[in-house]
């Protein structure tokens, strides 16, 4: 009792402050508050503290905490909260959402025996082949650029997978595994909140007042059922026709019948992989790297110079010609961060009290998450995009990875070695093809892009339909 809580707003008895929390972009309220109470010494911020309202939730504002607390502490700091809404909507499976038990061990066991830093450039040649493609779509058609980029990151994510190919226009796969994540991290509602502290809840009809949840989360299961079975079911008929094409899962289901690992070996290869494809092309999403560029010219300039003197004019980028590309590698850098996928992270739950600065961080369903993309000691001017924060004054990489945007810890991100492989290629190859610029009126004059973001735990971009980009 004589140590304090972190600070935060005022707290109401019962709703504690969550009329302070606003609606909208949350990250940069807890970014300023962090600030306000002077961000270099002070932490944490507590900000409520009512499972009825919302959990009890501190945000790390420094990345020496982060570190101190994700690394240093990794065994406490290593499991998520549970919430009932996950296991209604078909979620509790995966990974990243799991507490930290023996089934994720496994699970993350899969992710890294692929993923890690020295396994994943085994999958470049599929990432290269799918930026060349990419590149021919942009170039026949331009005004589609957000679907074919959409279709980028999910044919290397699928490809890689299962050793499926995607359909040549729409793919159904896609379109249900995007619809399950935007589901997922939708933002909940007044009437969902309750559930996940009296899970006795779940149990109303759904035509009960606040329990209309109901419907949202038994739809989602269903398209999680489908993200799940789809390709495992074609994996499975191709390796029994001995057609399968060579691909994580197939690799895993020859380990698993080695191991004598059974079902329960094979769902847990299931479960990895729908993690795998699911939410993944979303977090690649490369419309952000393109807004982006579209709004920085004189960033394509400088970026598209090196390309010339590194690759010339004759070829298309590849990954030997990385190292000698650090602008594109900073500029890849600055858009993980700028408009970053996942601002609070995934939030992280502690097992034991814990002291921490003087301040208390109690055990149990408290969400651990940090806002540091946007922090201003971290990151000067953070709503600029300046690809240079990233160079040391001599023009090379400094050492500033973007941990923040993959995590750090136990539960850091296992796919972020793919994802900068996937990202870096494609915007290789976008610069040193196209200029990109915005759309013309008839006249003569720019249309200007207009941009929103859902205030999703994953954002996604919302394009309104009179922008546009030209490449
Ligand atoms: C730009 C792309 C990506 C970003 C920004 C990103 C970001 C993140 C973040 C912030 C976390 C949570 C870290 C934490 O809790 O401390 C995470 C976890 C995770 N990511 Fe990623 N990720 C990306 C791509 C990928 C890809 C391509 C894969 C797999 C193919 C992947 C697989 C995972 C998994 C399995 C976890 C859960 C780890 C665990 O809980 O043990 N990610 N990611």
């Amino acid at each position: 009792h004589r140590i304090p809580v972190p600070p935060g707003p005022y707290r109401l008895p019962i709703i504690g402050n969550i009329l302070s929390v606003p609606k909208h972009a949350v990250w940069k309220t807890y970014a300023e508050w962090a600030q306000m109470e002077n961000s270099t010494s002070l932490l944490i911020l507590h900000i409520t503290h009512n499972k009825f309202f919302g959990q009890l939730s501190v945000v790390i504002n420094t990345k020496k905490a982060l570190k101190e607390l994700y690394e240093g502490r990794s065994s406490v700091y290593a499991d998520r909260p549970q919430f009932m809404t996950h296991k209604l909507m078909g979620w509790d499976f995966a990974t990243p959402l799991m507490p930290y038990s023996d089934e994720w061990r496994i699970q993350r066991k899969i992710f890294h025996q692929t993923l890690h830093s020295r396994a994943s450039p085994v999958h470049h040649p599929v990432q290269l082949e799918k930026a060349g493609l990419l590149m021919k779509s942009l170039y026949d058609e331009p005004h589609e650029f957000a679907r074919h980029m959409r279709r980028y990151a999910a044919s290397i994510a699928l490809l890689i997978a299962y050793g499926y190919e995607i359909e040549p226009n729409d793919d159904h796969l896609i379109r249900v595994s995007e619809e399950a994540l935007f589901i997922l991290s939708h933002p909940l509602t007044a009437g969902e909140l309750p559930v996940n502290a009296i899970p006795a809840l779940r149990h109303l009809p759904q035509w009960f007042p606040g329990a209309g949840f109901k419907i949202r989360a038994k739809r989602c299961m269903e398209l999680v059922t489908e993200k799940q079975n789809t390709p495992w079911e074609y994996v499975k008929h191709n390796m029994a026709k001995g057609t399968a094409r060579h691909s994580v899962a197939s690799s895993q289901l020859e380990l698993n019948e080695l191991r004598a690992g059974g079902m329960q070996g094979e769902n847990n290869i299931k479960h990895a992989l729908a993690v795998f494809f699911a939410g993944k092309p979303n977090l690649l999403r490369a419309a952000h790297r393109v807004l982006a560029l579209v709004l920085h010219l004189v960033v394509q300039q400088r970026a598209r110079l090196e390309l010339d003197n590194v690759v010339g004019r004759g070829r298309l980028p590849t990954f030997e010609d990385r190292p000698l590309l650090p602008y594109v590698t900073a500029v890849c850098r600055e858009t993980l961060r700028w408009q970053v996928a996942l601002p609070l992270s995934l939030a992280h739950s502690p097992t034991r009290d814990g002291v921490y600065a003087g301040m208390f961080i109690p055990k149990g369903d408290v969400l651990v998450m940090w806002a540091l993309s946007i922090n201003s000691v971290q990151y000067p001017d953070p709503e600029s995009f300046k690809p240079e924060r990233f160079l040391t004054a001599e023009g090379i990489l400094n050492k500033n990875e973007v941990q923040i945007a993959s995590g750090l810890g136990r539960r850091n991100c296992v796919g972020m070695h793919m994802a900068n492989a996937t990202i870096w290629i494609m915007m290789a190859s976008l610069l040193a093809n196209f200029e990109i610029s915005k759309v013309k009126h008839e006249h003569g004059n720019e249309i200007p892009v207009e941009i929103a973001y859902t205030d999703s735990i994953v954002r996604f971009i919302m394009y309104t339909t009179h922008s546009g980009i030209h490449g």
